[in-house]
């Protein structure tokens, strides 16, 4: 069997804590993931509970106190150079146009300008933003922005997309639009993708396997389900699938308490 993309090992990650800098958080505890090339895992849990923590030490943003990092069979160190992100937030500069933003990565790696140039347009197309090729950022809708955003980090052909909630602040139309073309872009290139969402349907629909996270802190993974719809899937059309249904009722069964736990930790905060 082949390597897999991401092995995350016994991650633990233990934090000065924020509301009392004597003492420590331990975030996530023994946390195990391995995604194989080409495979789309999600992880859902409770808020707060270690979700990005556990994709920024993917990501090589964050060294975990303790475990191990393999990409593609080799230590990771540093930052994971055979990723691309996409976070929540906005990740354009304000200053370039959406093709400016597009090729920048390409850029940066000393890419000559002309062929930057000439597969930014590649990819603004592929994202349907053709035309919007010379628009800055505060010309452009939420969903065009983050279409922007999702090029930016293809641009690059990364061999592992790391998304952190990457559609949460769209609205459910276009959040459904972004989703069925990141599926159908995943479906072209199939790259190891680990998704982090709150929202279970979401990540039952896209995914081929939903990893679930215990409530903090020492956070771990406490089941996993594969996800065994039929592709290519339509987000909205598949949750209408008997066994979308199924599959929600079983992972739910196990995540609920979990939900329970962290809501009621965060009404203490
Ligand atoms: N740098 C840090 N210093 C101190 N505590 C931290 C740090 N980073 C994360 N934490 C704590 O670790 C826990 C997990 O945080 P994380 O952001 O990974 O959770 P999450 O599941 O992604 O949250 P959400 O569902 O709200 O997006 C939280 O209690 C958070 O306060």
């Amino acid at each position: 069997m082949s390597e897999p993309a991401l092995s995350l090992d016994k991650i633990t990650c233990t934090f000065v804590s924020r509301d009392n800098k004597n003492e420590k958080y331990t975030a996530l505890r023994d946390a195990t993931l391995h995604i194989a090339p080409g495979e789309f895992v999600s992880v859902v849990g409770p808020t707060g509970c270690g979700k990005s923590t556990l994709l920024n030490v993917g990501a090589g943003l964050l060294e975990p106190s303790a475990g191990s990092v393999r990409v593609f069979g080799q230590p990771l160190k540093g930052i994971n150079h055979r990723a691309g992100y996409m976070f929540q937030g906005e990740a354009l500069m304000p200053w370039r146009s959406a093709i400016e933003n597009v090729m920048a990565g390409l850029e940066f790696a000393n890419v000559p300008k002309e062929q930057a140039r000439a597969q930014a347009m590649d990819w603004l197309q592929r994202v349907g933003l053709s035309h919007a090729v010379n628009k800055y950022p505060h010309q452009m809708s939420g969903g065009m922005r983050k279409r922007a955003m999702l090029a930016q980090t293809m641009i690059r052909d990364p061999d592992i997309i790391l998304m952190d909630e990457p559609f949460s602040a769209l609205d459910i139309q276009t959040r459904q639009l972004m989703e069925n073309e990141v599926l159908e872009i995943w479906m072209s290139q199939r790259k190891a993708v680990l998704f982090i969402t709150h929202d279970l349907d979401e990540a039952i629909a896209m995914s081929d396997r939903v990893v679930i996270l215990s409530a903090g802190p020492g956070t771990h993974i406490i089941g996993e389900f594969k996800i065994d719809l039929p592709r290519p899937r339509d987000v909205a059309e598949v949750r209408s699938h008997p066994r979308f249904t199924e599959l929600h009722k079983a992972i739910w069964d196990v995540l609920r308490e979990e939900v329970l736990k962290g809501y009621d930790q965060q009404k203490r905060v």
